[in-house]
């Protein structure tokens, strides 16, 4: 039994949907579950509704609206009889947040953000279901809720995997052993059954965890790209394609920042031994990149960049070591704050940190730093990782640039720069 994963770029239209049935025909698997994100950008439209509705702004009905009216053209142009069942299981499906958003927004922001954000998930699935079943795969619906258990952690659930294992093998492998099955990427939920979401871009993981808990065959996510790139081509003109990967470098390029593929993807996929294959929507015969557990290096070196960056330098403010006594209560600040650390260095009295620029957490942390350490900073970083990397590509990619931080290990170069200032 294999598991497919279609991103929100794989179903961002009606076209792109028929598209997806395409692929779905001619793979010609019997027994297969599919993990479908929300359209396009849907969740970053309900995160702008989550928003709203927690700050009691005005134009939530306006943002709900534009949400409605992208589903209900998509439906319009994929179900020309306008008596079919879909229509009303998505008019329910908003109904749920319309009768939310009536309300006072009295529970806690986190919970509620996961309440609205997870039906991009609920209506995406709805869509390509029914119009799977009505052009020759019939596929039944499944609530990912009643499968992925998580604790509740609103916005980032982590997974109880017992539950879920156990959830899915009774549950889940009954519907499978008879056909199609679609279900969300992103959501789950906890023992009391509220939702919860499992951190953005999290269908992936998803898609990764009900594949180890079922033990399929094969995981395969479908991307708008030929499959892992030595870069991201958003940003890098020339890009190789990486045929084949182990699963030790797919976690350390994800793990960096590589977003072809979600960085807690991989560890579930790597336990159980399923090969991950990365493929295209556009061209689904193309062979894409295989990802396994054999340990042929990566045939080019990896490039991955971060814009963005604030470079964070923390000094002890009496004369003690950093790292004896300070490291454990900084880390404890980063964790509160949920500030990720891109890459750190340390000396014996400075630590310095690279992390993503979110004006209102960094604002924060270094208030709460600045108690008991002295705490300087630098904006509008890049920060560079190279997978691989040797003499040639560092001078490529440093080029008119000023390194303010360095850290190399055997394979893995870590650069965080700024553009070299014009000479005056
Ligand atoms: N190393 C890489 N190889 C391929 N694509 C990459 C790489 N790094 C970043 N990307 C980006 O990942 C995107 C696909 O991921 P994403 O947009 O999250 O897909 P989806 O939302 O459909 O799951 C590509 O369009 C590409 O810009
Ligand atoms: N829809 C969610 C989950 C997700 O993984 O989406 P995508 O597969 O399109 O990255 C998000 O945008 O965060």
């Amino acid at each position: 039994m294999e598991v497919y994963k279609f991103g929100g770029a794989s179903v961002v239209n009606a076209q792109a949907v028929r598209n997806l049935a395409e692929i779905i025909k001619n793979a010609n698997q019997k027994y297969l579950l599919i993990v479908i994100s929300a359209m396009g950008k849907t969740t970053n439209k309900l995160e702008e509704l989550s928003h709203a509705y927690v700050f009691g702004q005005e134009n939530t009905h306006e943002l709900l609206e534009e949400i409605k009216t992208y589903h209900f053209d998509i439906l319009n142009e994929l179900f020309p009889d306008h008596q079919h069942p879909v229509y009303n299981d998505v008019a329910n499906t908003f109904v749920e947040i319309e009768w939310l958003l009536e309300e006072e927004a009295n529970d806690a922001p986190d919970y509620i953000y996961d309440q609205i954000v997870s039906i991009g998930e609920l209506l995406s699935t709805r869509i390509v279901a029914a119009y799977l079943s009505a052009h020759g795969s019939p596929a039944s619906w499944i609530d990912a809720r009643n499968f992925i258990k998580t604790d509740n952690t609103y916005r980032e659930g982590m997974v109880d995997w017992d539950k879920t294992g156990i959830e899915i093998r009774k549950s889940l492998v009954p519907v499978l052993e008879k056909g199609i099955a679609v279900t969300q990427g992103f959501i789950g939920s906890t023992s009391e059954n509220f939702t919860t979401t499992l951190g953005r871009e999290g269908s992936d993981y998803s898609a990764a965890i009900f594949s180890a808990c079922l033990d399929a065959t094969a995981l395969t996510i479908w991307k708008d790209v030929p499959g892992v790139l030595n870069a991201d081509p958003k940003w890098f003109d020339q890009t190789e394609r990486i045929p084949q990967l182990s699963y030790h470098d797919a976690i350390e390029l994800t793990y960096y920042g590589a977003t072809v593929i979600h960085p807690k993807t991989i560890k579930p996929l790597q336990n159980k031994n399923i090969p991950l294959y990365v493929k295209s929507f556009l061209h689904p015969e193309a062979v894409g990149t295989q990802i396994n557990g054999e340990n042929s290096p990566l045939p080019v070196p990896s490039f991955i960049f971060k814009v963005n960056q604030v470079l964070i330098s923390i000094f002890p403010k009496d004369f003690s070591f950093i790292i004896e006594e300070n490291l454990s209560d900084i880390f404890n600040l980063f964790h509160q704050h949920k500030v990720k650390v891109n890459t750190m260095l340390n000396s014996a009295i400075s630590f310095s940190v690279s992390v993503d620029h979110d004006e209102e957490k960094i604002s924060n942390l270094i208030k709460d730093l600045s108690v008991l350490y002295k705490v300087k900073y630098n904006e509008g970083l890049e920060l560079v990782t190279i997978r691989y990397y040797n003499h040639d590509t560092i001078n490529r990619v440093t080029l008119n640039k000023d390194i303010l931080l360095e850290v190399k290990s055997r394979h893995t170069c870590q650069m965080v720069m700024k553009n070299k200032s014009a000479v005056e």
